[in-house]
């Protein structure tokens, strides 16, 4: 199963970022080629009925699988970064994350008015993240119709926040 595959593949590193952050690095997937083909293949096959019009990539290991995810389906990707790294006219939000504060940033042209998305992140903590990403897509009046994680951190409740407005949310390998 997916979700064995990965928990035996990432590794648990504690105290980083910061002292009592237990880091799960996924970088480890990525040595493992059958792995992330897998993954690809079980999102592709979970989000393909909500009809997406393209994949939305959160900065930075959001982007490791997107372009993939998003090649698979036939639709565009489009990149929401941290402050600072896009060219031209952008909106910005700010959110707090398990180690600290952030703020990111999409193009204000990235994506057509009325298109629906599927966000993509590698995981989901306390949900910080997705939803300064959804108050974005919002502005641009680009409707979110799911979010897409390897990884759940269940403790830290991002679910809940996702799931207020009934927007399906999976992630393949979750931790309580
Ligand atoms: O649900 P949340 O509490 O918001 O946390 C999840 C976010 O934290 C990590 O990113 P980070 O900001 O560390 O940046 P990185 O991907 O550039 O390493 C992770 O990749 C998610 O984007
Ligand atoms: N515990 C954690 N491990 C890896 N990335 C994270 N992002 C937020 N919390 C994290």
């Amino acid at each position: 199963m997916i979700e064995e595959r990965i928990k035996q593949t990432i590794r648990d590193i504690y105290d980083f970022p910061k002292p009592g952050i237990i880091f799960k690095d996924i970088s480890t997937i990525f040595l493992d080629a059958a792995l992330c083909k897998s993954i690809v293949k079980s999102f592709v096959d979970k989000i393909r009925h909500l009809e997406p019009d393209a994949i939305v990539g959160l900065e930075s290991r959001g982007f490791l699988l997107g372009p993939s995810i998003a090649m698979e389906l036939g639709i565009p990707f489009v990149l929401i970064r941290k402050e600072g790294k896009l060219p031209g006219k952008c909106i910005h939000e700010t959110y707090d994350l398990e180690y600290g504060t952030a703020t990111i940033e999409i193009q204000e042209n990235a994506l057509a008015s009325g298109k629906k998305v599927i966000i993509h992140d590698d995981l989901l903590a306390t949900g910080g993240t997705v939803l300064a990403a959804s108050n974005l897509l919002h502005k641009l009046n680009i409707e979110v119709v799911g979010y897409a994680f390897i990884i759940e951190l269940s403790a830290l409740l991002g679910r809940a926040k996702l799931e207020e407005n009934k927007t399906p949310v999976i992630s393949l390998a979750s931790y309580t």
